[in-house]
């Protein structure tokens, strides 16, 4: 194979083709295979719509620090809110972004003694009073997200030759979104580089709507990483861990990581992760064995833990991942017999 030196693009419209569909399929599959990222055009989420969140993002940015920490994430059981730059490590560094995360918006479930700690994490978000448009806007872009990332889940499906609905009991009525609003400061002589640090995200599909700067690297093959520059009016798609295990590895979860703008300039992004519902356990698909011998990736253990149980798998990396909220609001979890 030639070397990967920048990410396919793929035509989500050609999907309502007759003409185009077979060979959107089929590049869906291969781009999914071998990259595990490519940027998606024409997938129909308003521009409008996304270029307004973006303006809000960076308004939300904007505002004193005191008003960020009046929605600090250390307020919410359901891990939703603010957190500060360098509050959140990857590979032991400290990741420079300060970041918001918000969720479903539903209410919480009731947690009786005994119930799985993981039925904390429904819940309500938490919405800066001083910067009120920020709510419907962000509720609108979930939806329209939430819709167009279903739809490219059953493509996914298809292009494996599983049932068009394959997945679609995974997320039932209640899909486990989870947005996050990301700015990355410049670099600095304390702070260093790592915007975020080298990893693979944890779910199922994740999208990034960026900013025009540059910063977003990934590990296409060993030691070659090439840069994920923004693309107007794409979204940058990769293919998560509990994909890549439910197929068996053959859907690849590819390491990025982000590299801090210059020294003064900032760079900003949003993250759309779809998960599973929290009550969902993921099998591994069967898949053909003229698409199965072509897998680049680990085989799957059916006993993983990581493929059983959506919730405390995502639990588990909340907790680790902010472990002030872990410590005000799961203080009374015994996770050893799960981990
Ligand atoms: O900022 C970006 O574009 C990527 C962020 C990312 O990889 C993540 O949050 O998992
Ligand atoms: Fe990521």
């Amino acid at each position: 194979m030639d070397h990967i030196t920048s990410l396919p693009i793929l035509d989500l419209s050609h999907l309502d083709s007759d003409q185009h569909r077979p060979s959107f399929l089929r590049q869906l599959s291969a781009a999914a295979r071998d990259v595990g990222f490519f940027y998606l055009i024409n997938h129909g989420v308003d521009a409008a719509l996304s270029q307004r969140l973006q303006h809000l993002s960076r308004a939300f940015f904007a505002l004193p620090e005191e008003e960020k920490l009046r929605v600090a994430m250390v307020h919410s059981p359901h891990f939703r809110g603010y957190n500060r730059a360098g509050s959140e490590l990857t590979r032991s560094q400290p990741d420079w972004r300060e970041q918001f995360d918000i969720g479903a918006e539903r209410v919480p479930l009731t947690v009786a003694a005994g119930d799985p700690g993981w039925r904390r994490l429904q819940g309500p978000n938490q919405w800066p009073t001083a910067l009120p448009e920020l709510k419907p806007v962000l509720l609108a872009w979930q939806q329209a997200m939430t819709a167009m990332s279903l739809r490219l889940l059953r493509a996914f499906a298809t292009a494996l030759a599983l049932p068009e609905e394959a997945f679609d009991a995974l997320y039932g009525d209640k899909p486990n979104e989870h947005i996050k609003l990301i700015r990355y400061p410049g670099q600095s002589h304390q702070t260093g580089n790592q915007g975020v640090g080298a990893h693979k995200d944890s779910g199922f599909l994740s999208f990034l709507l960026q900013d025009e700067q540059r910063g977003l690297q990934v590990e296409v093959e060993p030691d070659n990483w090439i840069d994920a520059r923004p693309l107007p009016g794409a979204f940058v798609v990769n293919i998560g861990e509990l994909l890549e295990l439910a197929t068996n590895g053959y859907l690849r979860a590819t390491v990025h990581r982000v590299v801090s703008p210059p020294e003064n300039q900032e760079r900003l992004s949003i993250a759309f992760f779809l998960g599973a519902q929290l009550d969902a356990v993921v099998p591994v698909f069967e898949l053909p064995q003229a698409l199965a011998h072509l897998a680049h990736g680990p085989a799957s253990d059916p006993q993983n833990p990581l493929l059983r149980d959506v919730g405390w798998n995502y639990l588990k990396g909340r907790l680790r991942s902010h472990p002030d909220v872990a410590e005000r609001h799961y203080g009374d979890l015994r996770l050893s017999s799960r981990d």
